[in-house]
């Protein structure tokens, strides 16, 4: 399993590779603005099989043209190296 990342690691990591992401009770959390709805659902299918082809999987809150991505490793009960990379992945899904 994936090693917690200290607050600096998870700081640094946000500034210097995913600027559109925060952290939240120890989740990253990105809000993506879909053009449409469908545009958002077609978003989280993919960000869906990048998921699961990482066996790692997001919680995803879809409102209208909304989508909000939660990204933390529950087996460790915090943020890994593993959120990071799919928080990319999402990053590049999203565009
Ligand atoms: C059994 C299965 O491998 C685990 O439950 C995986 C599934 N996807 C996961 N996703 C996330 N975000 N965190 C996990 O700890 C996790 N664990």
């Amino acid at each position: 399993m994936a090693e917690l990342l200290t607050d600096d690691q998870i700081d640094l990591a946000i500034r210097d590779h995913l600027p559109q992401w925060k952290v939240v009770d120890k989740e990253l959390v990105r809000e993506v603005k879909a053009p449409a709805f469908l545009d958002g659902i077609r978003l989280v299918a993919t960000v869906a099989q990048l998921a699961e082809s990482m066996n790692h999987h997001p919680d995803i809150d879809i409102r209208y043209t909304t989508i909000t991505f939660r990204v933390t490793t529950h087996d460790a009960g915090g943020i890994t190296d593993d959120d990071l990379v799919l928080a990319r992945h999402i990053d590049t899904a999203a565009g």
